[in-house]
């Protein structure tokens, strides 16, 4: 991979998640700043994975060869602002992981001849197991791409999306994601309690079913997710009681439901900010 000189301006959840994943695949920390306004933030970032901190983003921006926006997406067209008035943006690469802010957004705060790409990360890649969607519009060189490409693949898997939109379905479908499934483990978790177990037993239970699962269907990638499920369920058996009781209750459009809200939260957002 290309090394280059990276910013990340924002120390939050996701910019540690792929901080820390850079660093453990390799990527010399030497190369990487964390910008935040909270000292407590970026020092903490800083001890823990041996990263270069500013308080300052414009300084910390100034000699970066790519600049990562991490902010709230509330936050981005107050930071672009003041980045934009004293930062060349000229030979930079720019990678916005924000929810909500378009491209034509970034243009109008940052200038039209922006290298821009959008990433759409999860917090899995703060242990390697992300999930990046990647959108470019057409001028981003092939040089700028391959480095954004390289750069998440430090921290899990990707995906490109043709159209602008189809960062919203990453959101959707893995951005948000990691939420659901800890949301389903926490009721897991909760009911095991209610039947007598500790809750550290029942967070075990749990948690090795949860990844039990998702590491079967890896080792499987032929078998589609309803054969896997299948082969959990004797007929007439208890899955099968479990199973009818989530399909009376409509899971699978409560499911459908709550992806469709995160687009349109997206698309809203994409108004706003
Ligand atoms: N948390 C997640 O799972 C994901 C988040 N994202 C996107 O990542 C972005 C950041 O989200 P999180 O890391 O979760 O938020 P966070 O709240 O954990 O982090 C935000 C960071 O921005 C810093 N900050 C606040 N004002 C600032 C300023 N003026 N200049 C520089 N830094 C400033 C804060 O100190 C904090 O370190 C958002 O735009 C979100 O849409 C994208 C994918 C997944
Ligand atoms: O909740 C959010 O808006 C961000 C984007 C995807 C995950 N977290």
């Amino acid at each position: 991979m290309q090394q280059r000189k990276i910013t990340f301006i924002g120390a939050g959840n996701m910019a540690q998640a792929i901080v820390a994943g850079l660093v453990s695949s390799g990527y010399p920390a030497s190369l990487i700043t964390v910008c935040a306004p909270s000292e407590h933030h970026r020092a903490a970032l800083a001890a823990r994975y041996g990263v270069n901190h500013h308080g300052d983003n414009a300084a910390g921006a100034h000699d970066a060869d790519v600049i990562v926006l991490a902010v709230k997406p509330q936050l981005m067209a107050e930071v672009c602002r003041q980045l934009a008035a004293t930062v060349d943006f000229s030979g930079k690469l720019v990678l916005s992981i924000a929810a909500g802010v378009n491209v034509s957004r970034f243009y109008a705060l940052l200038g039209e001849n922006l290298a821009i790409v959008r990433i759409m990360p999860n917090t899995p890649s703060l242990v390697g197991k992300g999930l990046s969607g990647l959108f470019a519009p057409s001028g981003v060189s092939e040089s700028d791409r391959a480095f954004s490409a390289d750069l998440m693949c430090a921290v899990g898997k990707i995906c490109w999306v043709e159209d602008e939109s189809g960062i919203n379905g990453v959101i959707a479908a893995a951005g948000s994601a990691p939420a659901y499934f800890f949301l389903f483990m926490d009721a897991m978790q909760q009911q095991a309690v209610s039947m007598g177990f500790d809750e550290p037993t029942a967070r075990m239970m749990v948690l090795q079913a949860a990844s039990g699962a998702a590491a079967l269907a890896e080792a499987n990638p032929d078998q589609p997710f309803s054969v896997l499920r299948q082969n959990v369920t004797s007929k007439g058996g208890t899955t099968a009681a479990a199973l009818q009781v989530f399909e009376q209750q409509q899971l699978n459009h409560t499911i459908a439901e709550a992806m469709q809200a995160a687009v349109a939260r997206a698309e809203e957002m994409e108004k706003s900010f």
